[in-house]
C-alpha cells in the first residue's frame, strides 16, 4: 500500500529509555514503519536517542543509527516531546519520566512496577504538566485492557475483574498440567522466550500480576489501590498434587488477579478487595482455555454485562504494538493540543483486608477411615460457619489401613473463616494431615 510521503509535515522527537527486549522491539517498528507512523499521527516520529547502559555495544538486530545509543538518559529526555520508557524497576525510570514530563514530554511506559508503585505521582506530575501519560503495555501486553478500563468503560460501573495477567506463570502452570513438566525447567524457557521479567522471582512470587492488579483496580473503581495493598500469593508453591488435584476436579490451577467491588446492605460500594493467588477454575470455564503466555482479562460491567479480552501478555513484539499505540495516541493529541484521561480516583473506596474477601476453598485431608470422622471435620466447617458444597471419599491403599482422602469444596465464605478452619483442622486428632488447600474461582 503507498504511503502517503507528505515531507513538510511537522515532526515529533521520541526517545527510547531502554533496549531490551521491549526497547528493541519498540525501536525496529519506529524505523521499519516510519512511513505508515508519520502517515497516521501527521507528523514524522523523529527517534533522537536511545538510552542504554552500555551505548558501545553492538546491536545488530535493532536497526537503528548506532549514533542513536547514549548513556545519558537524563540529558536526553529534557528534548523530547514524547519518551518511551522501557526500562523498568523504580529507580532510575520514576527520576526519568518525571524529568521527561516537567521539561514538557509526554511519556508512554511499560512499567506496571513502577505504575503499581507510586502511580498518583506520575499521574500528578502528568497533570501539573498538561502532558500524556499512557501506560497499554503495562497491563496484559499486547491486549488493549488499560484503555477499554479508562475509557470505552467509563461511562459504566464495573463490577468485577478477573484475569490472566502475567505470561510467565501460566506458561509454567500450562505446561505442569500439560507434560506434567518441571517448574524450574519452565521458568528458564518463559525467560528465553523474553516473557519473564529481569528477575523471574517477580512473575512466579506474583509481584508482577499484583501491580496489574493494583493498575486495574484502581481504573476500574475510580479508586488508588497500590501493589503494596493487594493480597498476593506466587505460584512457587502449587505441587504437582495441586494440579493433579485440580484434574481430578475437571479443572485446571491458575494465577488469577482478581479486583472486586464490594457493597453494603443497600447496595451502596464500601470497598474494594484484590488479590492475586492460584485457584482451581473448571476446565468448562473460558480463562481455563487460556494456554502458553496468553492471558484474558474478564470484565464484568453493570451495563455491558460480561466482557472478556484475549491476547499475548509478553513478548517484544506483542509488547511493543501496545508501546507503539500509545505513542500515536499521544503524538496525535500533541499536535491537535490537549491530552488524554487525567487520573480518576474520586471513589476513594478503602482496599479490604484478604479475610473479608468471600472465597470457596477446596480442601484435601488425610484422615482415618472410621465411624466419626466425617462428623468430626463436618462439625469444623460448621462452627466457622462454613458450609460444605461437596465432600468425596476416596479409601487409601487395600481398604486395611483404615486411612482415607476427603476432599472437600466449600460454599463462598469470607476469607478469614475459611483460613481459619483449615487451621482447626489442621489440629485436629481424626485428621493425619491437610494434604493441600486451593481456592476455587469461577461457577
Ligand atoms: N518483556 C515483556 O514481555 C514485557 C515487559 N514489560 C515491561 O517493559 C519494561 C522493559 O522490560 P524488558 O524489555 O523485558 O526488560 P529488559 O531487561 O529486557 O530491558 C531493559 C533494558 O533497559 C536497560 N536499562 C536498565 N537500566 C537502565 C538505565 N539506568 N539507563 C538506561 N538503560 C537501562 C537495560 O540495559 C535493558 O536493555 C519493564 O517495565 C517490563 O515490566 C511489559 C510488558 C511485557
Ligand atoms: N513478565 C511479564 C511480562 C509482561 O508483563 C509476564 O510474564 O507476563
Ligand atoms: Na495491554
Amino acid at each position: 500500500m503507498a504511503v502517503p510521503v507528505r515531507p513538510a509535515e511537522p515532526a515529533l522527537k521520541v526517545a527510547l529509555l531502554g533496549c531490551g527486549v521491549v526497547g528493541s522491539a519498540v525501536a525496529t517498528m519506529l524505523v521499519t514503519n516510519a512511513d505508515d507512523l508519520a502517515a497516521r499521527v501527521g507528523a514524522r516520529l523523529d527517534l533522537i536517542g536511545i538510552a542504554v547502559r552500555r551505548p558501545e555495544r553492538a546491536r545488530p538486530d535493532v536497526p537503528v543509527d548506532p549514533s542513536l545509543f547514549t548513556a545519558d538518559a537524563d540529558t536526553l529526555v529534557r528534548s523530547a516531546d514524547v519518551v518511551i520508557e522501557v526500562i523498568g524497576g523504580i529507580d532510575p525510570a520514576r527520576g526519568l519520566i518525571l524529568t521527561a514530563m516537567k521539561h514538557g514530554a509526554s511519556v508512554v511506559t511499560a512499567n506496571k512496577a513502577l505504575l503499581g508503585e507510586d502511580g498518583p505521582t506520575l499521574y500528578a506530575a502528568a497533570a501539573d504538566a498538561g502532558v500524556d501519560l499512557y501506560y497499554e503495555a503495562a497491563v496484559a501486553g499486547a491486549i488493549p485492557i488499560v484503555r477499554p478500563m479508562r475509557e470505552s468503560l467509563v461511562g459504566d460501573d464495573v463490577q468485577r475483574v478477573l484475569g490472566i495477567v502475567n505470561g510467565t506463570t501460566n506458561f509454567v502452570l500450562d505446561k505442569m498440567d500439560s507434560s506434567g513438566a518441571g517448574f524450574a525447567e519452565t521458568v528458564e524457557q518463559a525467560q528465553a522466550l523474553g516473557y519473564a521479567e529481569a528477575d523471574p522471582t517477580a512473575d512466579v512470587e506474583g509481584f508482577d500480576a499484583a501491580a496489574k492488579a493494583a493498575i486495574l483496580a484502581s481504573l476500574a473503581f475510580h479508586t488508588r489501590v497500590s501493589s503494596a495493598q493487594v493480597h498476593r500469593e506466587g505460584i512457587t508453591e502449587v505441587t504437582a498434587a495441586d494440579v493433579q488435584a485440580a484434574r481430578e476436579m475437571d479443572a485446571v490451577v491458575k494465577l488469577l488477579a482478581i479486583c472486586e467491588l464490594l457493597r453494603d446492605e443497600s447496595g451502596v460500594p464500601s470497598g474494594v478487595s484484590v488479590r492475586v493467588h492460584p485457584a482451581m477454575i473448571k476446565r468448562s470455564h473460558p480463562l481455563a482455555s487460556v494456554h502458553d503466555a496468553y492471558n484474558a482479562v474478564f470484565v464484568e460491567a453493570r451495563a455491558a454485562g460480561e466482557l472478556m479480552f484475549y491476547g499475548r501478555g509478553a513478548g517484544g513484539d506483542p509488547t511493543s504494538s501496545a508501546v507503539l499505540g500509545d505513542v500515536v495516541a499521544v503524538a496525535r493529541h500533541r499536535l491537535a493540543g490537549g491530552h488524554g484521561p487525567v487520573e480518576s480516583a474520586y471513589a476513594d473506596l478503602p482496599v479490604v483486608a484478604m479475610g473479608e474477601a468471600m472465597t470457596r476453598y477446596h480442601i484435601s485431608l488425610a484422615v482415618a477411615d472410621r465411624p466419626g470422622v466425617l462428623a468430626s471435620v463436618a462439625s469444623v466447617f460448621a462452627d466457622h460457619g462454613v458450609s460444605i458444597e461437596t465432600v468425596r471419599q476416596r479409601v487409601l491403599g487395600d481398604g486395611e489401613s483404615s486411612r482415607a482422602e476427603l476432599v472437600v469444596v466449600t460454599h463462598r465464605a469470607p476469607d478469614a473463616s475459611l483460613s481459619a478452619t483449615v487451621a482447626a483442622l489442621t489440629g485436629l486428632d481424626t485428621v493425619d494431615k491437610v494434604v493441600s488447600w486451593m481456592r476455587v474461582e469461577g461457577a
